[in-house]
């Protein structure tokens, strides 16, 4: 058992705005200390007028500067090697709305080193996995996201096409052990780092997904990735199951202060009620003698229940941030630290014994007793042994009469009747082997124990000497075979290793490669500048082909879109990093012919001296400058071959991190164009309602394009609508137009008057449309 308070750490947010005085001490013995000075006047009011200096205590203190790799190394590591040993483990985040939650668990939308918590933490596992070949590992990834109380699964594929409201809830089921278990929430298995990053990428794009401008979900709900591994020894019994929770809070900020109405206020007070039910769990559990947790009054508290001064490795960051005006909430996100870090956990190592393995076990000691029982009882069995049984137990026999280890024993059970056949057996082989001897006319009958009778007799020196050398010879057999086989098998990994390299070569030559494999031609689509390739034209997750109209405006919206220079650069990198990978591809290849040449070399060099050996008649003994020279070359290579080979891996993970950043900023970029389509597209709606409206009053000419002219058949909405002349064009815009009004209309939402923002996009497309005409 491990027994250890909650660790605590603190992040400061890096920040260009002012910031609160605040100093942050590493120094001490006992961990740091983070400390804000407050002048009297900016203290008044919100945290305690008559302090000035808040100093909070923590294990160590990050400041702005802090980077991912080091937060991975202090925070992280050591709870993921506890769960490698077999304990449950969890990190969380908490702190106040773009604190840098997400930031530190997942990681930054942009680069490859913002990583985060969880994709290091991947890393790391399948590394450690790949190296320990003293053990079986397995592992599952789940995906939860708590949102107003509510459960959903991120992994859960009906989430592209459904609404958040339409999936099954995970709920909570609890056993007479009072143990957790969350129905509908499903365990992914991932045998490898990308499987499990692919899984990540998953959830996270489902849950952007979900989000919606009324519910900015990320904000507002909880996420708890769950890494579940199973490790045993091979062949044992003993299973080892550990979790890795590894949490991304909802923001903390206070419900007074949010200020918000309506639906974001039902979930401000969720959310706050969400915390405050986290807050009671670690006031009660920071307290002394106090026996009822109130767990079970949230969904959150009850999945954390272990986390949370139970069964677990803990860690919580504070997320704060330096700057003046919300200096309040990082001091209360402080606050709330030093009570959690009171809280006192109990980590048990989590081992069990295999089901499966112990049923077969139980099963034949079953069998064992009933024999034995049967045995002392006296109530034996008298049906006829099986042919089948008759044979094994013939087998048997014979192995151990063969066996020349004369403390060999033979088990047949506790079955009579085995027994009985057995010795009957051995008295038809004695009975055979004397006649046998009779028959071949043996001068005196010579018997084993007869020449044992005479020791000093030739024949019994002569079959002692036999008897030597028979040894001598197995002895030699033996060697040369276990000879054979060492080198079978140095041939056999020298061939696996070369197969795997070509393997994992040939897969990042052709995804660098124009074959058209599917990541490769992700990102021939997204660096494609035609249109018709660049998003594939559709959208996805509405499933509505793209009208050209709505292409042209899309790459409009794309090239003005804020995270249009991440994805550039994205792509840039990207190309630069497979063309980094195909050079490496092609030096690991060099590397390995390298070597295959040099073995050749001091192949023929070994006959070459073997063979002057031979001629001389004297073995060569004296050690050969040029085998040597050969020897230390292949080592040379193998070494090239080897760093090449682990920075070529290292690279198809980046690789795999830029493809996922890329397509998740192409998700997030089509979303927003369907937000912002709709948005305009009712704008539109309205203005036009509106002008026909005031045409009708007054038969009044309102200004109008150039271009433009009333279409007689489509009423009044279409009496403004700015048309091109093109038969194609105009046909596009008054279908579009139609199916937005009758939408509408059906939803109630033309009904009060609006800029003419809209019409200006509309003109922008009629434009692009008229120019490429
Ligand atoms: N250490 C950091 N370095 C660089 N950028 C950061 C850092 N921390 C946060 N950010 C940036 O600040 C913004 C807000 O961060 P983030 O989304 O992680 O906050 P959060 O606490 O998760 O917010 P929410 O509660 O809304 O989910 C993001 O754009 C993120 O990239």
């Amino acid at each position: 058992m491990m027994k250890q308070t909650i660790q605590i750490f603190a992040r400061v947010k890096p920040t260009k705005k002012p910031t609160a005085v605040y100093s942050v001490d590493n120094e001490e013995q006992s961990g740091g200390s983070l400390e804000f000075v407050l002048p009297r006047d900016l203290a008044d009011g919100f945290v305690n007028n008559k302090r000035e200096s808040y100093r909070f205590r923590f294990q160590k203190v990050f400041d702005q500067t802090a980077k991912q790799e080091e937060i991975f190394d202090a925070i992280a590591k050591p709870v993921t090697d506890t769960v490698l040993a077999g304990y449950n483990g969890t990190i969380f985040a908490y702190g106040q709305t773009g604190s840098g939650k997400t930031f530190t668990i997942t990681g930054g939308a942009e680069r490859y080193s913002d990583r985060g918590i969880i994709p290091r933490t991947l890393s790391y596992l399948y590394q450690h996995f790949s190296r320990d070949s003293s053990m079986v590992y397995t592992t599952h990834i789940s995906y939860l996201e708590i949102y107003n109380e509510m459960g959903y699964d991120l992994l859960d594929p009906r989430h592209e096409a459904s609404n958040l409201e339409d999936l099954p809830k995970v709920t909570i089921r609890e056993d007479p052990e009072q143990n957790i278990h969350l129905k509908n929430l499903s365990l992914q298995p991932s045998a490898n780092e990308e499987e499990a990053l692919n899984l990540l990428f998953l959830g996270d794009t489902n849950r952007m997904i979900a989000e919606t401008p009324m519910n900015q979900a990320s904000t507002r709900s909880h996420c708890i990735f769950t890494i579940h591994v199973c490790s045993r020894e091979p062949g044992s019994a003993t299973l080892r199951r550990s979790k890795l929770h590894l949490v991304d809070l909802a923001g903390s900020e206070r419900v007074g202060k949010t200020g918000v109405g309506g639906q974001i206020l039902t979930e401000a007070k969720y959310i706050n009620l969400s915390l405050h039910y986290l807050e009671q769990v670690i006031t009660a559990l920071s307290e002394k003698n106090r026996s009822h947790i109130p767990y079970r009054n949230s969904m959150m508290t009850s999945v954390l229940r272990d986390s949370l001064g139970g069964n677990c490795m803990t860690t919580m960051i504070a997320m704060v941030s330096a700057e003046k005006k919300n200096v309040d909430e990082s001091i209360s996100t402080c606050r709330f630290a030093q009570r959690v870090g009171m809280i006192k956990n109990e980590a048990l190592l989590n081992e069990e014994l295999d089901p499966s393995l112990l049923i077969i076990r139980l099963k034949k000691e079953i069998q064992c007793l009933k024999e034995e029982l049967a045995m002392v009882t006296g109530d034996q069995r008298s049906d006829e042994l099986t042919q089948e049984e008759i044979q094994r137990t013939e087998d048997q026999l014979k192995v151990f009469l063969d066996d020349s280890d004369p403390e060999a024993t033979l088990d047949l059970g506790a079955d009579m009747r085995k027994i009985r056949h057995s010795f009957s057996f051995l008295k038809a082989m004695l009975l055979g082997k004397r006649s046998t001897q009779n028959e071949a006319g043996d001068i005196s009958p010579v018997t084993t124990s007869s020449i044992e009778d005479m020791p000093d007799s030739p024949a019994n020196r002569e079959l002692l000497k036999l008897k030597d050398m028979l040894t001598q010879r197995d002895n030699e057999i033996s060697i040369l075979v276990s000879m054979l086989k060492k080198e079978k098998q140095k041939f056999q990994e020298a061939n696996g290793q070369l197969a795997k390299i070509s393997s994992s070569q040939s897969s990042l030559q052709s995804s660098s490669s124009s074959s058209g494999t599917h990541a490769e031609r992700r990102i021939k689509c997204e660096a494609s500048e035609d249109p018709a390739h660049s998003e594939n034209l559709k959208l996805k997750h509405s499933g509505v082909e793209l009208s050209m109209g709505r292409q042209e405006a899309f790459e409009i919206f794309r090239s003005e879109h804020e995270d249009n220079i991440t994805i550039e650069d994205n792509k840039f990198i990207l190309k630069q990093r497979f063309a980094e990978a195909k050079a490496l591809g092609e030096q690991v290849n060099l590397a390995r012919s390298s070597v295959n040449d040099l073995k050749k070399q001091l192949e023929a060099r070994r006959m070459q001296m073997a063979a002057q050996g031979v001629v001389g008649n004297q073995p060569n003994t004296e050690s050969d400058p040029v085998q040597e020279r050969l020897c230390n070359q292949i080592e040379e290579e193998k070494k090239k071959y080897k760093s090449t080979f682990e920075r070529l891996k290292g690279l198809k993970t980046e690789i795999e991190h830029v493809q996922h950043l890329l397509q998740r900023a192409k998700v997030k970029l089509q979303k927003d164009f369907q937000d912002w389509w709709i948005q305009e597209a009712a704008r539109l709606q309205q203005n036009q309602c509106s002008e026909s409206t005031r045409a009708g009053r007054s038969k009044d000419s309102s200004p109008r394009m150039p271009s433009s002219r009333a279409l007689s058949t489509s009423g009044p909405a279409s009496t403004s609508i700015p048309l091109t002349g093109d038969q194609q064009t105009d046909a596009d815009i008054m279908a579009f137009i139609k199916a937005r009004q009758n939408l509408l209309t059906r939803t109630g939402v033309i009904n009060e008057l609006v800029g003419d923002s809209s019409r200006s996009t509309l003109k922008r497309i009629v434009l692009i449309r008229c120019h490429r005409n």
